[in-house]
């Protein structure tokens, strides 16, 4: 069973503060996983670590940096939360190691990825637990833009060809126009209405992105917050089913 997981940058860091982690929520999730059995990647969004250094540069999804300082403000932002990532993993024996999207790919001039993952396959043959990111991307045409953890989960649930997808935020789920808890998404149109972006500095799209993405992918994601994570890693199926 392979399974993609991503912690969203909501969860592990405090995004209120620039470069604050939430190591309460962060060492909460590592216990989680720890216990997980699934060949597992892990993908983290960026939180107050990278959305922080794109916005003060004006580096977007679509808005690229030629200023190779600048991108590699943003990059090194994100390092270091992988680090903290990392660290946390291993010291419950997690044999995690990390995978950069700058090193590992690109977009064209249509903003296509290319991102190939043999690498990533082969750790999870050897036993380890790949942990990537969100990044800046080097982009035909735009210099590097942004690459949000959601577009990593999407890239390798399609080339790992993953049988689950898990993202855990700090919401339960998706909620409806009520503020309820959506059991099953199936279509972007019947609940775009009740999806807005994210609730502090975010520059790649927040809960509306999500879904949009998470659609299209053959394996069924789930949406779901810090309390279902145990669940979510031993076969449950908490939060939002989206697909
Ligand atoms: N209908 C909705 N249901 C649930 N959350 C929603 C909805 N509409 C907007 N949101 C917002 O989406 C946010 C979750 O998306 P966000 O991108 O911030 O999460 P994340 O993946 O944890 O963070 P990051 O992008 O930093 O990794 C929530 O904090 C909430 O404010
Ligand atoms: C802002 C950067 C560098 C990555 C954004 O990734 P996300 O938090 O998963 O959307």
């Amino acid at each position: 069973m392979t399974t993609v997981l991503k912690l969203g940058g909501s969860l592990i860091t405090d995004k209120e503060r620039a470069e604050t982690l939430d190591g309460t929520a962060l060492s909460a999730a590592a216990d989680a996983i720890a216990e997980c059995r699934d060949d597992l990647a892990l993908v983290h969004g960026a939180g107050s670590f990278g959305h922080h250094y794109a916005e003060k540069h004006g580096v977007s999804v679509t808005e690229g940096t030629t200023d190779a300082g600048d991108a590699l403000e943003i990059h090194g932002s994100m390092t270091t939360l992988n680090r903290f990532v990392l660290s946390r993993l291993h010291d419950r024996d997690v044999s995690a190691l990390p995978v950069h999207p700058l090193s590992a790919g690109g977009r064209d001039a249509d903003a296509a990825l290319d991102m190939p993952i043999p690498a990533v396959r082969t750790m999870l043959g050897e036993g380890f637990v790949p942990v990537s990111h969100g990044d800046v991307i080097a982009h035909e045409d735009h210099g590097a833009t942004i690459i949000s953890g959601d577009e990593v989960v999407v890239r390798f649930a399609e080339g790992l060809d993953a049988d689950r997808i898990g993202l855990c935020s700090t919401v339960d789920g998706v909620y409806d126009e009520h503020g309820d808890v959506i059991d099953h998404i199936e279509d972007f149109d019947a609940v775009a209405d009740a999806l807005g972006g994210s609730d502090a500095t975010d520059v790649t799209g927040g809960m509306a992105g999500k879904v949009r993405t998470l659609l299209d992918l053959d394996a069924p994601a789930y949406v779901f917050g810090a309390d279902d994570l145990s669940a979510f890693l031993s076969g449950g199926e908490p939060g939002t089913r989206i697909g």
